[in-house]
């Protein structure tokens, strides 16, 4: 049996800091590097993150709508970057963020989390607004593989509130829900429950919210959309130690020369941990 992803992620923060960069492949950024838009820009691009990054950083997140941007040929690419990513020694996070009910749900769950399926990863972004419990499939899947799942809870967009914030007939959020619903996922996983909640770097105090699941918070938004590791403190108070701060564009704009996206990232992750640790 597989270790569960929660005690694999542990030991990697701690071992490589509490770091993911994501690949995404904007056609601004091919372009910045010198690529094309195009399936060989594709493959350049994410095998340049890869070889810079897998044996580096604890979480590698690619985003797979970059990939199915080019149909077919940019998911083969997709593939072959999840699985250099794991040979390599990084975790890969797929970015995928299905949601879906029922049957189809659970189709999508054994398109990422089957370890046998070509695009199998250690975990991946799930969508919970069909409902938390529509999530059920993956859930299972993911625990009898040994995968994590980062269901989102309060995205770092401006947007996100309208539905995340909104109270139902108990009293409680949505946002509150779905953090709930985690929190019961990962009773008794330790060091680390395997089942992560998205939480934006960009939220500022969220003092209202009970962060206390167990598990991970990937923490996107540092970078382009304008939050920074100082940040961090603020909006996740007690719960700092389980926070993976994610970034794509602050890391990759850095590239194509491999050893100055390493050091970008190792900024990045010194920064984290300082903004931790002064926590
Ligand atoms: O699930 C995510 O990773 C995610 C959740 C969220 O709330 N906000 C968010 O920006 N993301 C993703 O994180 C990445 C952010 O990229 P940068 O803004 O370039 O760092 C994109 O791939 C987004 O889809």
């Amino acid at each position: 049996m597989t270790e569960p992803f929660g005690a694999r992620l542990r030991r990697a923060m701690d071992e490589r800091g509490p770091l993911c960069v994501g690949i995404d492949p904007h056609a601004s950024l091919l372009a910045d590097w010198g690529l094309g838009d195009d399936v060989a820009g594709l493959e350049r691009f994410s095998r340049t993150v890869v070889e810079a990054l897998a044996g580096h950083v604890a979480v590698l997140k690619p985003q797979s709508a970059f990939y199915e941007r080019f149909g077919s040929r940019g998911v083969a690419v997709l593939e072959a970057s999840v699985r250099e990513a794991r040979e390599a020694g990084a975790l890969v996070l797929m970015d995928a963020k299905r949601g879906d009910i029922g049957s189809t749900m659970a189709a999508y769950a054994e398109s990422f989390l089957r370890p046998d399926a070509p695009l199998f990863s250690d975990a991946l972004t799930v969508s919970p607004y069909l409902g938390y419990g529509s999530l059920k499939p993956a859930v299972d899947l993911a625990r009898q593989s040994g995968a994590g799942l980062f269901v989102l809870a309060l995205t770092s967009n401006p947007e996100g509130g309208e539905v995340q914030h909104a109270v139902r007939a108990d009293g409680r959020s949505v946002a509150a829900t779905v953090l709930a619903h985690l929190a019961a996922e990962n009773a008794g996983q330790e060091p680390l429950g395997s089942f992560g909640a998205v939480v934006g770097a960009t939220l500022g105090d969220l003092g209202s919210y009970d962060l206390d699941t167990g598990g991970p918070l990937l923490a996107p938004g540092i970078g382009a959309q304008g939050a920074t590791p100082a940040d961090l403190p603020r909006v996740f108070g007690p719960a700092l130690g389980r926070v993976l701060p994610s970034v794509s564009r602050g890391v990759l704009r850095h590239g194509p020369a491999p050893a100055a996206l390493r050091a970008a990232a190792d900024r990045l992750a010194s920064e984290v941990r300082k903004a931790v640790g002064d926590a």
